[in-house]
């Protein structure tokens, strides 16, 4: 598989661009004209540059408004080709996108066209050079790539060919089927975007809104296999025109991209299985995700403390200390329950260093999966980098992978020992407290909070691993700005992830990440049985609940019409409730601890599905009102 790039879709000048898509594994990038425009060096010189790169240049794009057109702009539209054919043999590339005219000078008439391409395939021929003819969503009267196959067909040269991108046809939805009768050879490079979507005019939503595949709501992958189904099997190229990418990272950019692709071809490979002439790696398919086996706090002794009594208000108990480490695990009640709390004080290794930097939090989850190395083998086969620690005699290595924001993600199987690692590592505390169990019976999600430019990543590093789905994203109204939350879920329901993008510091989730020196677990939430007996226990045990404003029942006996029973049970434990048409959820808060760090319990009933959307701008607003001013020293 030959992967490529647009130079457009990364930030940077040309030089940090080409080291962002070099170190990433493209084969190749498509020069985008004005990058080399903004650029101080030949084109020999660029060419040099990109073949140093180990690179080839797959594509020269765009040439702009070229078919249709009445002499004298037809005749300068061909000098101009030819200048730009000039240009095509210093930098070293024989292919050169032409876009479908826009100018209301252009005339219509696809035998029109077909002649122009004609010729212009007999200048290209004269060079050794090749042209591919694109339909831009919003051409004036080219925009739907069968016409614009027509136009090749016709022109009748092998010189010109077709080059198909996803967005343009997606956009318009037009029928990807119509793809397959295409000959492969004809298809002279394929580009490849996502993109979420949304009501607006084409060109914008094309010129800013762009993603990779699989981070938007387009069906690429059903475009590819059609694709796929011609016998094409040249360059798959990305072309993400992006107001956000061009001001994000470079290198995390370039990375995503080619997750994207490899994630991309290994889905069409399974549906197509043996048709495809584009080799794709091998990998393990998504994996399915069985469980959160664990969470671990990296913390010091004293915030451990303090943690470990939050902890306690609701139902948990330290059950089994590490046989080498200072490392506890805090289980519910007495007897295990679906939930292990790890609490790291070690003063060496990764914990501690997490710990130093962002202070006590919760840098790592243990996930159960079907094949703990499997799991990490996809994931390296998605660029994504293996975390490997010493590990002292008689532990186990636990297959991980490194997550959110320097955090860490453990897989743990039943095909190996590593089920066994309550075990295996840690032996029971002897001076074991009975505890009151509060009936917290698994983690129900886990959410992480990031900045909004780096969501886009995370959706898809976890969307391309496992086998989860995103739900749309949804805003959520902090008083001090927005959060954007998506949810990343696998159908079972045992890996649910919310994650939270910050676009202010004045959200909480924005003070969250600036207090904590990056991407986190912000919070954690434990399902319960019987969320109004989990409150009433906890509430013995000394939880303190977060406390909800009257106007919000007030609000939610008018909206559901909910009887005053029920609502007089949820206010006296400020549980917050939601419904929809599969069901009931129930909803509670813990106060928060440190810089907006807090649990949540939960209980789902019926088929419920969400996450309590409609509540969180009331949860927060609550949040806000009991964070202590910035500032002040930890109590
Ligand atoms: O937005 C544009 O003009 C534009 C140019 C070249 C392309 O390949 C494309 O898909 C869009
Ligand atoms: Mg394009």
């Amino acid at each position: 598989m030959k992967t490529s790039i647009a130079t457009v879709s990364i930030s940077g000048d040309l030089r940090e661009k080409l080291a962002a898509i070099a170190a990433a594994g493209f084969d190749g990038v498509e020069i985008f004209e004005n990058d080399f425009l903004a650029f101080d060096g030949t084109p020999a010189e660029v060419g040099r540059m990109i073949r140093d790169h180990g690179l080839e240049i797959t594509l020269f794009q765009p040439f702009r408004d070229f078919e249709g057109l009445p002499e004298p702009q037809r005749s300068r539209a061909f000098d101009r080709a030819e200048r730009k054919f000039d240009l095509m043999a210093e930098l070293g590339t024989d292919l050169m996108l032409v876009c479908s005219n826009v100018s209301p000078t252009a005339l219509g008439g696809i035998d029109r066209a077909a002649a122009d391409f004609h010729e212009l395939g007999e200048r290209a021929a004269r060079r050794g050079l090749r042209v591919g003819y694109e339909a831009l969503a919003w051409g004036r009267h080219i925009n739907d790539h069968r016409d614009a196959w027509e136009i090749v067909r016709r022109a009748d040269h092998p010189n010109i060919g077709l080059i198909l991108d996803s967005f343009h046809t997606l956009a318009r939805k037009l029928d990807v089927e119509t793809i397959r009768a295409i000959p492969g050879d004809r298809i002279f490079i394929v580009q490849l975007a996502d993109a979420p979507c949304m009501e607006m005019d084409l060109l914008s939503w094309s010129r800013h809104y762009r993603n990779m595949p699989g981070q938007g709501d387009l069906p690429v992958v059903d475009f590819m296999r059609a694709v796929a189904a011609t016998g094409y099997d040249g360059p798959l190229s990305l072309e993400i025109f992006n107001d956000q990418f061009r001001g994000g990272s470079p290198k995390s950019i370039a990375v995503d991209g080619r997750r994207a692709l490899v994630n991309l071809m290994d889905q069409v490979r399974r549906i197509e299985p043996g048709t495809i002439a584009i080799d794709v790696p091998d990998m393990p398919e998504r994996i399915p995700v069985e469980g959160v086996e664990f969470v671990e706090f990296a913390a010091n002794d004293e915030e451990a403390d303090e943690l470990g009594h939050l902890l306690s208000t609701m139902g948990f108990a330290p059950q089994a200390k590490h046989r080498n480490k200072d490392v506890v695990l805090w289980r519910q009640g007495p007897s295990a329950s679906g939930i292990n709390i790890v609490i790291n004080t070690e003063h060496e290794g990764f914990a501690h260093s997490s710990y130093l930097v962002h202070g006590t939090n919760a840098y790592a989850f243990g996930i159960r999966v079907e094949d703990a190395q499997a799991t990490v083998a996809r994931a390296r086969a998605l660029g994504v980098e293996p975390f490997e620690q010493k590990h002292g005699p008689g532990e186990l290595a636990i297959p991980a992978i490194r997550g959110v924001g320097g955090g860490v993600i453990y897989f743990i199987d039943s095909r190996s020992e590593l089920s066994r690692v309550w075990d295996i590592e840690f032996a029971p505390l002897p001076e074991r407290k009975t505890t009151v169990d509060a009936g917290l019976v698994a983690v129900d999600h886990i959410a992480q909070t990031m900045n909004y430019e780096e969501m886009l990543t995370w959706i898809l590093f976890y969307t391309a691993i496992f086998r989860t789905r995103k739900s749309p994203m949804v805003d959520v109204v902090d008083p001090g700005g927005l959060v954007r939350s998506q949810v990343i879920e696998s159908e079972n329901g045992a890996l649910r992830l919310t994650l939270n993008g910050a676009e202010s510091r004045r959200t909480l989730a924005g003070h969250f990440i600036a207090e904590s020196f990056g991407s986190s677990v912000q919070h954690l939430a434990f399902a319960s049985r019987d969320i109004f007996a989990s409150a009433a226990a906890m509430r013995k045990l000394g939880f303190r609940p977060l406390e909800i404003s009257p106007n919000y029942y007030d609000d939610l006996e008018a909206r559901f019409g909910i009887d005053a029973a029920l609502s007089q049970q949820l206010r006296s434990h400020n549980i917050l409730y939601d419904r929809d048409e599969g069901g009931e959820y129930f909803q509670l808060y813990s106060t928060n601890y440190g810089e907006g760090f807090f649990f949540e319990i939960v209980e789902r009933r019926g088929e419920y599905r969400g996450y309590g959307a409609a509540n969180a701008s009331f949860r927060i607003a609550a949040q806000k009102r009991e964070l202590r001013p910035a500032g002040m020293p930890k109590s």
